[in-house]
């Protein structure tokens, strides 16, 4: 199946080998997570192995096909759920993200500057709409698709 790019192109899914090594990195960042100050408390007891599984599967789904947050997690609406009222601060958005950048290597996902810059592209955009979304009394888009990503930079939103 073809992802989001030109046809011929792997899709970012496919680069990165598969759902395995995502699975891995979301491990990876959890791991650290957990024990992690500034970020711990929103694990409390840490993270299950329903959520590292939810959310691995929707990078996978971000970065493929393969669809499959959306046909058995509920897409969107159901990650939305999620993050209503969480109050992320500016300073954890940043140590989420750093830390995931640094799951990433942990996992051994392949380190070209091309595939990086694509899900770390991805990676702050997803968390920068995670922080807005978790305010509370945010305004939230209350139905979306799933996002999907490929290699090229994305256009400006204009809502
Ligand atoms: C500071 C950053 C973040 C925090 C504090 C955070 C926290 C959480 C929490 C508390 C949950 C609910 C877990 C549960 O009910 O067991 C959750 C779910 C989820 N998170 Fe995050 N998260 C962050 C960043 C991200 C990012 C960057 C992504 C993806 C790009 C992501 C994807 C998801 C998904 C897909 C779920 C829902 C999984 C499901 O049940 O289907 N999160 N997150």
């Amino acid at each position: 199946m073809s992802g989001v790019d030109e046809p011929g192109l792997p899709t970012l899914y496919d680069w990165a080998g598969g759902l395995e090594p995502l699975r891995r990195m979301i491990d990876c960042v959890y791991d650290r997570v957990e024990s992690d100050q500034p970020l711990a408390s929103f694990v409390p007891g840490g993270a299950s192995e329903r959520h590292r599984g939810h959310v691995a599967v929707w990078w996978g789904e971000v970065l493929g096909p393969p669809t499959t947050h959306t046909e058995r997690h509920g897409g969107y609406e159901s990650m939305l759920l999620h993050y209503l009222d969480l109050d992320i601060s500016p300073e954890q958005r940043h140590r989420f993200a750093a830390t995931m950048s640094l799951a990433a290597d942990d996992a051994g996902l392949p380190g070209d500057p091309e595939f990086r810059a694509a899900i770390i592209g991805y990676l702050e955009w997803g968390i920068r709409l995670a922080m807005e979304n978790s305010r509370p009394r945010a305004r939230v888009v209350e139905h979306a698709s799933t996002p999907r990503w490929g290699w090229s930079v994305a256009p400006p939103y204009r809502g």
